[in-house]
C-alpha cells in the first residue's frame, strides 16, 4: 500500500513539476521516493538536538553535553523514530536500487546509516541488560547527524534540479494569460489562453506580449523576439509578417490571425524539444551511471576491507566509524547530477540563443567535428533569388518565357521558383494553368501546358541528355553567379531564366571561424558549376562540389567519413534530409523544410550560419562542466575515500561519519553550481 502512494504520488509530482521530470527519471527513480525532503529535514534537525546533547560523541563527553536517568532511553526512542522518519527515503530508495539491480547511492546510505543504527541498538542492549558484555559505544551521535545532514544534501539537490530546469518554466511564463479577440462587430473579448483557436483574429497592444504564433493582417509594430529566437534586435512587423507567441510588441498596436496555438505553437515546440532533450539520456550520462555503479563496489569493498584492518588494530567501534564514513563519503549522488544539471542548463540556454538541441548526443559529438558540409542556397546565401535575365532562343517573347516557367513554379516553393513566381507577379502577367505537375528532383520540374509537355531543367540535365543549348551565353551568365534554368518544350530549349542570389552577411565569417578552429569549410550544391565556384571564392571556401543530386549529397557525406572524417552537415532542403541524418551531426536552417528539422539534431532558429559557432562553442563548453563535474562527482573519491577509510590516521587526520556526509553533500553543491554558471559566450 505505501508504497503504491508513494509511486502514486511520485508520477502527480512529474506531472505538476514537468522540468524535473526528466531529471527525476535520470536519477533512476531514487527522487521518486523522497518525499517531502524539506520537512523531513527540519523535523530531523530539530531532533537531532537532543540527541547531540544528551549523548557521547565517539565516547567523548562534550562540555555542553549532559545526561539524566532514563535520558538513554530518550535517545534510543528519538534516534529510532529519526531512522524510520528520516533514513525512509534512503532506505526505500536502496530497495529500489536492490530490486532494479542497479546497486548505488541509496545503498551506500542505507548501509552506512543501517550499520550505524543496529549497532548502536545491539551496545544500547548489551549495556543494559548483557552485564556479561563488556562496555560497548553508541554511534547515535553519529546517525543523526548523517540522516540530518543527508536529508539537507539531497533536498538542496532537488532544488538545484530544478532551478537548472526552470528555463523552460521562464519560457512558458512568456505566454500572457488572456487574448483579446476581435468579435465580428469590431469589439474586443478577453478569452482564456486555452481557448484561442487557429484563424481566430486577435489584437496585440503595445506592450503587450503575442499570445500566440500568428500573422499580421493590421497595424504596424515593432517586436522584440529577443525571449524567443535570441535575437536581440527589435523586428519591424507590418501587415503578411508572421510573429511568434511569447515575443512582445513594441509601440504599435497588432492585429494577427492565429496560425498556431497551444500544443502547435512554436513556443511550445521549443519546449517540448527542451524537455525531450532532458529526458534522453546521453552517452556521457550512461557512463556517470556506470561509474556510480562501480563506486558501490569499490566503496563496498573498501568499506570492507577498512573493516577488518581497523578491527584488528582497534577494535569494533573504530572499525565500525570508519566504515560508515567510508560508505557515506563515497556515496555518489553528486555523480548522479553531475551531467543532468549540465545537460539541462545546456539546452536550456541553448534555447535561449537561437538554438534548439534535438539530441543532445550532439553536443558530445561536436569536439570530434573536423568538417562542416554545407548546403549553398538558404544556408550560406540567402535563398532570395531575383531573376537577372530571361532570354528566348526560338520565337517566344521573353514574356512567353517567364509566364510559361511561372505557370509551372506556381505551386512550387523552391527558392528558385519563389524568384521566378515575384517576377512574373512584377511584370503582371496572366498565367496559365499547368496541370500533371511533377518535380525532378536536383534537376527541377515537369509539367502540361495547353496539352503541350513542358519542363523546367539545369543544364547539366541538358548535357546529359546531349541537348543543344547557348553554352557561351550559359558561361557569361553562370560566371557572373547566376543560377540558370531552362525551359524544355519536349526535347526543345526554348529559353532560360538567370537569377542571382545574395551571400549573407555573417557567412564569411562563418567560414573564417571554422577554418580558425581547423574545421574544414565544404560546400554542396544542386546548382551550376561557375555559381558555385563563385560563392566560394567569395567566402573563402576551398572545398566544393557542385551539380549534385539529392542522393549525391548523402554519398559525399559517406565519402567523407570513409576517409576519417567527423561530418557535421548543415542544410535546409527537402534534398538536404537524408544527409542530415547521415552526418555525425545535422543542423537544419531554422526557416527550412519541416523534412529537414525532422531529421537534425540541432535547429538554428535564427537561420543564420554563424550560430554554428554558438553551438561549437557551447558544446566545447558543456563538455568541459561535464568533465569537471564528473571529477567533483566521483573523482574527489581518490582523495576522500582514503582518507575516510583512515590512512591519515598516523598523522591524527581522522574524520567522523558526519564530516564524511558533509564533504559528500559540498561535492554536490560544487557540481550543481559548476552547472549553473555554464555560459554561452
Ligand atoms: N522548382 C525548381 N525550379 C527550378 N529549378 C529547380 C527546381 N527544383 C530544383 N531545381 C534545380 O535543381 C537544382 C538542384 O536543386 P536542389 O534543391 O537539389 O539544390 P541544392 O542541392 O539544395 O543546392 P542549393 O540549395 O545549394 O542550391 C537547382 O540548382 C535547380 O537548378
Ligand atoms: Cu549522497
Ligand atoms: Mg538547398
Amino acid at each position: 500500500m505505501a508504497a503504491k502512494d508513494n509511486m502514486k504520488m511520485a508520477h502527480d509530482m512529474e506531472s505538476m513539476d514537468h522540468d524535473m521530470s526528466g531529471d527525476t527519471m535520470m536519477h533512476g527513480g531514487h527522487m521518486m521516493h523522497m518525499g517531502n525532503l524539506k520537512q523531513k529535514f527540519w523535523v530531523a534537525l530539530i531532533l537531532t538536538i537532543p540527541v547531540i546533547l544528551l549523548t557521547p560523541m565517539m565516547g567523548l563527553h562534550l562540555p555542553f553535553q549532559f545526561t539524566f536517568p532514563g535520558s538513554d532511553w530518550l535517545v534510543l526512542i528519538v534516534a529510532t523514530f529519526l531512522f524510520i522518519y528520516g533514513g525512509k527515503p534512503f532506505l526505500q530508495g536502496a530497495q529500489m536500487e536492490l530490486t532494479e539491480r542497479k546497486p548505488a547511492m541509496m545503498m551506500l546510505i542505507a548501509l552506512g546509516i543501517s550499520v550505524a543504527y543496529i549497532y548502536s541498538v545491539w551496545a544500547f542492549i548489551a549495556n543494559h541488560f548483557l552485564s556479561t558484555v563488556p562496555h560497548q559505544m553508541d554511534f547515535f551521535w553519529e546517525l543523526a547527524t548523517l540522516i540530518t545532514i543527508m536529508l539537507l544534501g539531497h533536498w538542496l539537490e532537488m532544488n538545484a534540479i530544478s532551478s537548472a530546469g526552470s528555463a523552460v518554466e521562464k519560457m512558458a511564463a512568456l505566454l500572457p494569460g488572456q487574448a483579446h479577440v476581435l468579435q465580428a462587430d469590431g469589439s474586443l473579448q478577453d478569452i482564456e489562453l486555452a481557448e484561442l483557436q487557429a484563424q481566430q483574429q486577435v489584437v496585440v497592444k503595445a506592450g503587450e506580449k503575442i499570445p500566440a504564433d500568428g500573422r499580421v493582417v493590421a497595424g504596424q509594430s515593432a517586436v522584440n523576439e529577443a525571449l524567443v529566437t535570441g535575437e536581440a534586435k527589435l523586428i519591424e512587423k507590418t501587415p503578411g509578417a508572421q510573429v511568434i507567441g511569447g515575443a512582445v510588441n513594441g509601440t504599435g498596436t497588432l492585429t494577427i490571425e492565429v496560425t498556431g496555438t497551444g500544443e502547435t505553437g512554436y513556443l511550445s515546440q521549443v519546449m517540448k524539444l527542451v524537455q525531450q532533450a532532458q529526458q534522453h539520456k546521453s552517452q556521457a550520462e550512461n557512463l556517470a551511471d556506470k561509474v556510480a555503479g562501480w563506486l558501490f563496489y569499490a566503496a563496498t569493498i573498501i568499506g570492507l576491507v577498512t573493516f577488518i584492518v581497523w578491527l584488528s588494530l582497534s577494535g569494533l567501534n573504530v572499525a565500525l566509524e570508519r566504515t560508515v564514513t567510508v560508505l557515506v563519503i563515497a556515496c555518489p549522488h553528486a555523480l548522479g547530477l553531475a551531467i543532468p544539471l549540465v545537460v539541462a542548463r545546456s539546452t536550456a540556454l541553448g534555447a535561449t540563443h537561437g538554438l534548439l538541441l534535438r539530441n543532445r548526443n550532439a553536443l558530445e559529438a561536436a569536439k570530434q567535428i573536423d568538417t562542416v558540409l554545407m548546403d549553398k542556397t538558404g544556408t550560406l546565401t540567402e535563398g532570395n533569388f531575383k531573376v537577372k535575365s530571361v532570354v528566348a532562343f526560338d520565337q517566344e517573347s521573353q514574356d512567353d518565357i517567364l509566364r510559361l516557367m511561372a505557370a509551372l513554379e506556381a505551386n512550387a516553393s523552391h527558392p528558385l521558383a519563389v524568384g521566378i513566381l515575384a517576377a512574373a507577379k512584377a511584370q503582371k502577367l496572366a498565367l496559365p494553368t499547368a496541370t500533371d505537375v511533377k518535380q525532378l528532383s536536383g534537376v527541377g520540374l515537369q509539367g502540361r501546358i495547353d496539352q503541350v509537355d513542358y519542363a523546367i531543367v539545369t543544364a547539366a540535365y541538358l548535357q546529359q541528355k546531349q541537348l543543344d543549348f547557348e553554352q557561351t551565353l550559359y558561361d557569361e551568365l553562370a560566371a557572373q553567379g547566376n543560377s540558370i534554368s531552362f525551359l524544355l518544350r519536349g526535347e526543345q530549349v526554348l529559353g532560360l531564366i538567370a537569377q542571382g542570389d545574395q551571400i549573407k552577411p555573417n557567412a564569411a565569417d562563418f567560414i573564417q571561424h571554422l577554418k580558425a578552429r581547423g574545421i574544414r569549410p565544404v560546400m554542396l550544391t544542386g546548382d551550376n558549376q561557375a555559381a558555385a565556384a563563385l560563392v566560394a571564392q567569395q567566402l573563402g571556401i576551398d572545398d566544393f562540389h557542385a551539380q549534385l543530386l539529392p542522393e549525391d549529397k548523402t554519398k559525399m557525406v559517406a565519402q567523407y567519413q570513409a576517409q576519417g572524417q567527423r561530418v557535421l552537415m548543415v542544410g535546409d532542403g527537402v534534398n538536404d534530409a537524408p544527409s542530415l541524418a547521415a552526418a555525425e551531426i545535422g543542423v537544419a536552417i531554422g526557416a527550412g523544410t519541416d523534412v529537414a528539422i525532422d531529421s537534425a539534431d540541432v535547429v538554428l532558429v535564427r537561420s543564420d550560419p554563424a550560430d554554428i559557432i554558438n553551438f561549437l562553442n557551447l558544446a566545447q563548453r558543456t563538455m568541459r562542466k561535464m568533465v569537471q563535474n564528473l571529477w567533483w562527482g566521483a573523482g574527489y573519491n581518490i582523495v576522500a575515500l582514503p582518507l575516510a577509510a583512515g590512512i591519515l590516521a598516523p598523522i591524527g587526520v581522522l574524520l567522523s561519519p558526519a564530516v564524511g556526509a558533509v564533504l559528500m553533500s559540498l561535492s554536490t553543491i560544487v557540481v550543481a553550481i559548476n552547472a549553473l554558471t555554464l555560459k554561452l559566450k
